[in-house]
C-alpha cells in the first residue's frame, strides 16, 4: 500500500548551466508529494500522517522554504532538488514496516519530476 502527503514551500533560484530566462534570478512556489510504500502497523497505519509532517518539516522545509536553493545546490533544478530531499528524507523515513518509495517536486503548476526508489539503485542513470 502507498501513503503520500503533499507539502509547499517557497523559495528563489537560478539556473547557471542553462541558457535562457530561468538563468535570473526568479522564485516558485514549489509543491512537494512524499509517498511511502509499507503495510499496516498494530495502529492500523503505514505511518503517522502527524509524524510524517514532522519529520518532513525538520528535514527539509526548514531548510528549503524562503531560502536561496544555489546555496544548497549549485545547479537547483527540481531533478537535483528531489534527489536532495531524498537524501534528506531516506533514512529518517525507514520503518520496519515501509519506506520511502517516491518523490515528486513541481516547480509550476504544469511541470514536474518524480525520483522513485528505482531510481536511486547504483548504476543507474537519473
Ligand atoms: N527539466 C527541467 N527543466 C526546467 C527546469 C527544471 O528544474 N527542470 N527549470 C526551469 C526554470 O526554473 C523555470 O523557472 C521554469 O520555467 P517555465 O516552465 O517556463 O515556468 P513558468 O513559470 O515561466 O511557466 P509558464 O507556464 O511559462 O508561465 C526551466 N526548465
Ligand atoms: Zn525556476
Amino acid at each position: 500500500m502507498f501513503l503520500k502527503r503533499t507539502f509547499s514551500f517557497d523559495a528563489a533560484h537560478r539556473l547557471i548551466h542553462y541558457h535562457g530566462k530561468c538563468e535570473a534570478l526568479h522564485g516558485h512556489t514549489y509543491r512537494l508529494a512524499v509517498t511511502l510504500r509499507g503495510e499496516t502497523d498494530r495502529e492500523g497505519m503505514i505511518l503517522d500522517f502527524v509524524e510524517l509532517k514532522a519529520i518532513v518539516n525538520e528535514k527539509v522545509l526548514s531548510r528549503l522554504d524562503h531560502a536561496y536553493l544555489n546555496d544548497l545546490l549549485e545547479q537547483p533544478t527540481a531533478e537535483y532538488i528531489a534527489r536532495w530531499i531524498w537524501g534528506e528524507l531516506e533514512t529518517p523515513l525507514a520503518r520496519p514496516n515501509c519506506r520511502l518509495h517516491e518523490i515528486e517536486v513541481w516547480e509550476t503548476a504544469s511541470s514536474s519530476v518524480i525520483l522513485r526508489r528505482e531510481d536511486m539503485e547504483p548504476g543507474r542513470v537519473s
